[in-house]
C-alpha cells in the first residue's frame, strides 16, 4: 500500500470529483479545452473564529502537479464508464486527448508557513481550462486540510506560550493519510514532535513520547513498572503517574528518580493524564521540588486544546509540556476550512483577458475578478495590512487606498513608500515546469514562527481577535463593482 508522501508522489490524476471530468469532456467538445483561464484558491473566513490562518500543503500540491498524467489504467477505467442508458460517458477521441495531456499550467502560491487572510489567493492556477478544472478538487483537498491543522496547531502553540507541544493524534485521526498529513501540518504550526513514527520517517519530524497505562497495569505495582521502565530507558523516563492515585504516583516517580540519580541518571519528568490538571500539576510540582527534582518536567495530556491550555495557564498550572492529540489532528471544533476555487479571468478569442465575477446575494461570496496578487506591507517587521491588486495595473507608490471586499465603507489609506513589502504569491510552476525550490519542513516551520511573530498579538487572540486589514486596491475594487453591476443588470433582463 502506498501512503501519503509516496501516495502524493504517484499518479493521482483521478483523485477528483466526477463533475470535473464531465466538465473537461464538455469543454473539449465545445472546443474550449485549451482556452486559457485563471482560477484562485482562497478561503472566506478564518477557522476556529480566529484572527489568522497558517497556509500549508503546497509541498503536496507540487507533487500532485508533477505527477499529473493520465496513465493507461486511468484511461481504461474511464473508457468503461457508462451513463444511465448504457452508453460510454466519454468518447474515445477525448480519452486520446487525455492521454496526450501534459501539465502546462502556471501556478503561483503563498508559501507554506505564511500567515494568510480571507479572500486573498493561497494558490493561483493559470492554464488551459481543462487542466485548471481538473485541479480544483485535489488542490482543495490538500490545502484545506493541512492549512486547517497548521492553524489549529499554531493556536495551540500560542496558548502554550512557547512550551513544547507534543502531537499525540495518530489514534484518533481521520484515517491514515489524515494522521500523516496532520502530523506534518502540526509540526509546521509549531508542535515540537509527533508520536507517529511513520510521520517521523516520512517527513523527518522528531518523534517523542512517554508510556501508556497498559505498561503500569502489566506489573503488580506501579513502583515496579516505573523501575522497569527506568531500567530500559534510564535517560528518557517520563513516568505516567495517574493510573491509580496521582499523588501516590508522583511519590513513586520520586522514589525511582532517586534510584536513577544514585546511578548518575536523571528522570526527565512525569505525565498526568486525568483529573484536575491545575490542581495535580501544582501538587506534583511541590512534591518534586521538595524532593530535590526542580528540573523534572510535568507533562499534561487529556483532551487538551488551545482553550483548555489557556485556561490552565490562567490557573497557574505547573505544566511544562503539553501532549495534544484528538482535538488537534481532527480540528475538533471546526473540521473543515472551506476554501474554494473560483474562476476569475478567461482569455477571449481576441486573446484578451476578461475578468469574471460570480455574483451572489451575499457580498461575502462575490469573488475577486482578474489576475490578482497580494502585497503585504510591513512596518518595523510587523505586518500592517494586505492589499489585493491587479497584476497588470501600476500601483501608486505615493498613496493607495485599500477597500474591504465585504464592506466598501471600510477603507484604509497607505503610503507604500513608508513600508517594506512582500508579494505573497510566488511562482511555483511556469508553463508546467517547476521553478520553485521546495523548502525543507524545518524551513517551513521557521517561516511559520517568524510570520506569526510579524503579526500583532491582537490578531492572535484566541477569542474575538482584532480584524487584520485586507483590502482591494482601488482599481480592483472599481473593476469588481463594475462587473457586479453589469451582471446584475443582465440578471434583471436589462442590457
Ligand atoms: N483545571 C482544569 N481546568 C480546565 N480544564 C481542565 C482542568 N483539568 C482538566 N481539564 C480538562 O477537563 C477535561 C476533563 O475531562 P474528563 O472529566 O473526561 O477527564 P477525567 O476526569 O480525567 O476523566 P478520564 O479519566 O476519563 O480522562 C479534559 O479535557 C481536561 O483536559
Ligand atoms: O487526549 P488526546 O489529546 O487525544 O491525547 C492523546 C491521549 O491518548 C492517550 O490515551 P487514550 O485517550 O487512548 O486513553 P485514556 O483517555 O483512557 O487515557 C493519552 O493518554 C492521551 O490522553
Ligand atoms: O507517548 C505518549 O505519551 C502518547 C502517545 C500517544 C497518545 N498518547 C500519549
Amino acid at each position: 500500500m502506498k501512503i501519503t508522501k509516496d501516495l502524493y508522489q504517484s499518479n493521482l490524476v483521478l483523485l477528483t470529483d466526477f463533475y470535473q471530468l464531465t466538465m473537461a469532456y464538455a469543454y473539449w467538445k465545445a472546443g474550449k479545452g485549451e482556452q486559457e483561464a485563471v482560477f484562485n484558491l482562497f478561503f472566506r473566513k478564518h477557522p476556529f473564529q480566529g484572527g489568522f490562518t497558517l497556509a500549508a500543503g503546497l509541498d503536496y500540491v507540487v507533487d500532485f502537479c508533477k505527477n499529473f498524467k493520465f496513465e493507461k489504467a486511468d484511461l481504461e477505467y474511464l473508457e468503461v464508464m457508462k451513463d444511465q442508458d448504457g452508453s460510454p460517458v466519454f468518447e474515445a477521441a477525448f480519452l486520446e486527448y487525455l492521454q496526450q495531456l501534459e501539465f502546462t499550467c502556471d501556478i503561483d502560491a503563498v508559501e507554506e508557513g505564511t500567515v494568510a487572510f480571507p479572500n486573498s489567493p493561497l494558490v493561483r492556477v493559470r492554464g488551459p481550462l481543462i487542466q485548471c478544472q481538473l485541479l480544483e478538487t485535489p488542490l482543495l483537498n490538500i490545502i484545506n486540510f493541512q492549512t486547517l491543522i497548521a492553524t489549529k496547531a499554531a493556536r495551540i502553540n500560542l496558548a502554550a506560550q512557547g512550551e513544547p507541544v507534543l502531537e499525540f493524534g495518530l489514534r484518533r485521526a481521520q484515517g491514515i493519510d489524515g494522521a500523516l498529513a496532520a502530523s506534518r501540518a502540526a509540526y509546521i504550526g509549531g508542535c515540537t514532535s509527533t508520536s507517529n513514527v511513520m510521520a517521523g520517517k516520512l517527513f523527518g519530524i522528531p518523534v517523542a513520547g512517554t508510556h501508556a497505562h497498559s505498561w503500569i497495569l502489566s506489573f503488580e505495582t506501579e513502583l515496579e513498572a516505573f523501575e522497569a521502565y527506568a531500567e530500559a530507558f534510564p535517560d528518557q523516563c517520563v513516568f505516567l503517574v495517574d493510573t491509580y492515585d496521582t499523588l501516590n504516583g508522583v511519590k513513586n516517580a520520586i522514589k525511582v528518580g532517586e534510584i536513577l540519580r544514585s546511578k548518575g541518571k536523571e528522570m526527565v519528568g512525569i505525565r498526568i493524564d486525568s483529573g484536575d490538571l491545575a490542581y495535580f500539576s501544582s501538587k506534583a510540582r511541590q512534591m518534586l521540588d521538595g524532593a530535590g527534582f526542580p528540573e523534572a518536567k510535568i507533562v499534561a495530556s487529556n483532551d487538551l486544546d488551545e482553550h483548555i491550555i489557556a485556561s490552565l495557564k490562567s490557573q497557574d498550572a505547573d505544566i511544562n509540556v503539553w501532549g495534544v492529540g484528538t482535538k488537534l489532528v481532527t480540528a475538533y471544533d471546526q473540521p473543515a476550512l472551506g476554501a474554494v476555487y473560483k474562476l476569475s479571468a478567461i482569455k477571449n478569442e481576441e486573446g484578451e483577458w476578461e475578468p469574471k465575477v460570480k455574483v451572489s446575494q451575499q457580498s461575502l461570496k462575490i469573488n475577486i475578478p482578474g489576475i490578482h496578487n497580494t502585497k503585504r506591507y510591513f512596518s518595523k517587521g510587523k505586518a500592517v495590512a494586505d492589499m489585493i491588486f491587479l497584476e497588470d495595473q501600476p500601483i501608486d507608490t505615493k498613496g493607495v487606498v485599500i477597500i474591504d471586499p465585504v464592506d466598501a465603507t471600510r477603507r484604509k489609506r497607505l503610503m507604500p513608500a513608508f513600508y517594506q513589502e512582500e508579494v505573497l504569491l510566488k511562482p511555483i510552476f511556469d508553463k508546467g515546469k517547476k521553478v520553485y525550490k521546495l523548502p525543507t519542513l524545518t524551513e517551513i516551520r521557521d517561516r511559520a514562527t517568524s510570520q506569526l511573530e510579524s503579526l500583532d498579538k491582537t490578531h492572535k487572540r484566541l477569542v474575538n481577535p482584532h480584524l487584520y486589514p485586507v483590502g482591494l486596491e482601488e482599481n480592483l475594487h472599481h473593476l469588481r463593482m463594475e462587473l457586479v453591476l453589469k451582471a446584475k443588470k443582465f440578471d434583471n433582463g436589462e442590457d
